[in-house]
């Protein structure tokens, strides 16, 4: 059954993770709303991979439920994996095979009709279109994201979930990353997800923040929201509040 219109993209209730006596995630409850973009920000060690891996399917929780589109996501993953997607800065492609055959593989797994065809689109978008024989092992930086985000791509997700996606990238290439996001955001309607540090790329691309902090999110809203609650000029200023657990504007007047 299509899920309705107003199910959320990702709907997360209670989530743990226990790494042994380490507790990466505490009891996360959120959601996110079809089509917004909602950042997850937090320090090093806030939870955010752990988090992203427990949505993608690849990291079982130690508690807790993760509805996408409705779907249980620990029970029935292969219903909604096909309208996802991700990219990591962390996860490499095979470095040995070129660019093309690595896209090629993920479109059959896929199931893609016309892979060549949508390979050549997105290599074009991308501006990866001279670079597509090539091993992806012999990369730039700025290159392998394209790469990896045209990779995120291939199937047209509903739900794009991005890990730090300019990451190690100059001004320049992260400033054509950040348009060609809120371009495809636009033109699909699709859901991101992304967990970044980058403070003026969560303000430009973001609809909600969620702030992590200890496996825990302190603090949510807009980054309109977040500015006046804590009475600050700059997201930035907000995340080293949060990060140092000091209070809100109207907690220091109280
Ligand atoms: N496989 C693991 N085994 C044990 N502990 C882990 C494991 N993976 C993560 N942790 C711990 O879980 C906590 C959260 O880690 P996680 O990688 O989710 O944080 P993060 O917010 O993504 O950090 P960063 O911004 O540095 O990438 C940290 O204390 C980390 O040391």
């Amino acid at each position: 059954m299509a899920a309705l219109p107003d199910t959320p993209a990702i709907a997360v209730h209670g989530l743990v993770k226990r790494y042994g006596a380490v507790t990466a995630v505490e009891d996360l409850t959120f959601s996110v709303p079809a089509g917004s973009t909602v950042a997850l920000l937090g320090g090093n060690g806030a939870g955010k991979t752990t988090t992203l891996s427990m949505l993608l399917g690849v990291l079982e929780p130690t508690a807790g439920s993760i509805h996408i589109f409705g779907k249980d996501m620990l029970a029935d993953r292969h219903a909604v994996l096909p309208r996802m997607n991700f990219s990591s800065p962390y996860v490499d492609l095979p470095g040995r095979l070129t660019i093309r055959q690595n896209l090629t593989i993920y479109a059959h797994l896929y199931s893609l009709s016309d892979v060549r065809g949508r390979i050549a689109r997105l290599a074009e978008e991308l501006d990866i279109a001279t670079l597509l024989d090539r091993p992806t092992g012999r990369l730039s930086a700025g290159q392998k994201t394209r790469v990896a985000l045209a990779k995120a791509l291939l199937n047209d997700p509903d739900l794009l979930i991005l890990d730090e996606p300019t990451a190690s990238l100059d001004p320049d290439t992260g400033d054509w990353i950040r348009t060609y996001l809120e371009q495809y955001q636009a033109r699909s309607g699709a859901t991101i997800f992304l967990a970044s540090h980058n403070m003026a790329e969560v303000e430009r691309l973001c609809d909600t923040v969620l702030m992590m902090r200890n496996g825990v999110i302190r603090d949510q809203g807009t980054p309109a929201d977040l500015l006046s609650r804590y009475g600050r000029e700059s997201l930035e200023e907000v995340f080293l509040d949060i990060a140092r657990d000091r209070r809100t504007a109207a907690e220091v007047e109280a």
